[in-house]
């Protein structure tokens, strides 16, 4: 047991990444008392039932009153209107989060809200699975992985900084600092675009599944197994995310759609050399990240430099 960071944390939003939280939190005690808030009643239910924070309240209001620490963990694109609802409740030095997967959008929702007094410290673990909902979390999901802090701005308090990086290093992650642009630039490459396309490859197989009957399913090889995992991920979150990270997605998407006719053009040419360049330069990015100790076959991304 370590002594609290917080005495005080409401988490908003009781789905995979809240739930986790919480979870994390209470394996090493790192806060005093978790008070929770979920829109959906079904869900604040479910949350007492399981024992989902110390407290489940009624309204946003009654959770983040008297918090030092308040954790937005709804859908990006909930997170203005949340703001705009919890703001005249934040006491004066509170620290206000979020675990949002886009960051440039969720600060220009945020920050406009909050009043003077309050630190606002964006942050985004890069952990999750593709289950949703206050069930679905663990105490383990941030073990070794990535959690990319992204102040606000300039102004903000390093010591505010300083705290919510010493909770997340508390729930098992390795904590990195990154402006929202880069890191939203990143994550189109690593997560958001590699999410669109599983999403095509599996609905391009359903479609196909007139032609190939159930065979799909039954033959589907491990690469389009991980597809359909992926492709599962909530609906709500992923359509959230690329309506506010539409110009690095459509960026990357650009190029990958180049990179594909190239790729489409050497088989239909019969280019050889061409495909094996370009598999022989893919295989050295894999050992590289290998190589790092960055992958260990998790089917999950985001796994953290090991710990020394
Ligand atoms: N699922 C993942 O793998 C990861 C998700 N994230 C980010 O974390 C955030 C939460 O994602 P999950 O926990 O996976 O979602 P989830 O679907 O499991 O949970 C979301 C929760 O927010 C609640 N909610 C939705 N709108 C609300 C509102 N207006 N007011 C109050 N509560 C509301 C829902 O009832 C639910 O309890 C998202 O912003 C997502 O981008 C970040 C890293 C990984
Ligand atoms: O389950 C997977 O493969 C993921 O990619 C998890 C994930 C999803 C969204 C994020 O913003 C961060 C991590």
């Amino acid at each position: 047991m370590t002594a609290p960071v917080y005495e005080r944390v409401a988490l908003i939003g009781l789905g995979l990444i809240a739930s986790s939280m919480f979870w994390a939190m209470k394996r090493r005690g790192l806060a005093g008392e978790v008070t929770g808030f979920a829109r959906s009643r079904a869900t604040r239910e479910t949350a007492r039932r399981i024992g989902l924070c110390d407290r489940v309240c009624e309204s946003a209001r009654d959770a983040v009153e008297g918090a030092d620490l308040v954790v937005l963990c709804v859908p990006v694109g909930a997170m203005g209107a949340v703001a705009r609802e919890i703001a005249p409740h934040l006491k004066s030095g509170t620290t206000v989060s979020d675990v949002g997967s886009v960051k440039r959008s969720v600060i220009s929702a945020v920050a406009p809200h909050l009043p003077g007094g309050v630190h606002f410290v964006p942050a985004h673990p890069l952990a999750g699975t593709e289950h949703s909902g206050p069930e679905s979390g663990f105490a383990e999901l941030y073990d070794n992985r990535w959690c990319i802090i992204v102040p606000a701005d300039d102004a903000t308090d390093p010591e505010a900084v300083a705290r919510l990086r010493d909770l997340w290093e508390g729930m098992g992650a390795n904590v990195d600092q990154m402006d929202a642009d880069h890191h939203d630039l990143v994550l189109a490459v690593t997560s958001h675009a590699p999410h669109l396309i599983a999403y095509t490859m599996v609905g391009v197989a359903d479609d196909l599944r007139r032609v190939t009957d159930s065979e799909v399913i039954k033959y589907s090889a491990a690469g389009f197994r991980d597809f359909t995992r992926i492709a599962a991920s909530d609906p709500t979150m992923w359509r959230d995310v690329f309506l506010t990270n539409k110009d690095a997605t459509l960026e990357v998407l650009g190029r990958f759609t180049e990179e594909l006719f190239a790729l489409q053009r050497a088989i239909r040419t019969g280019d050889g050399d061409h495909l094996f360049d370009y598999f022989t330069r893919t295989r050295t990015i894999r050992r590289g990240i290998i190589e790092a100790g960055q992958d260990t076959d998790a089917p999950d991304f985001g796994r953290g430099a090991p710990k020394s």
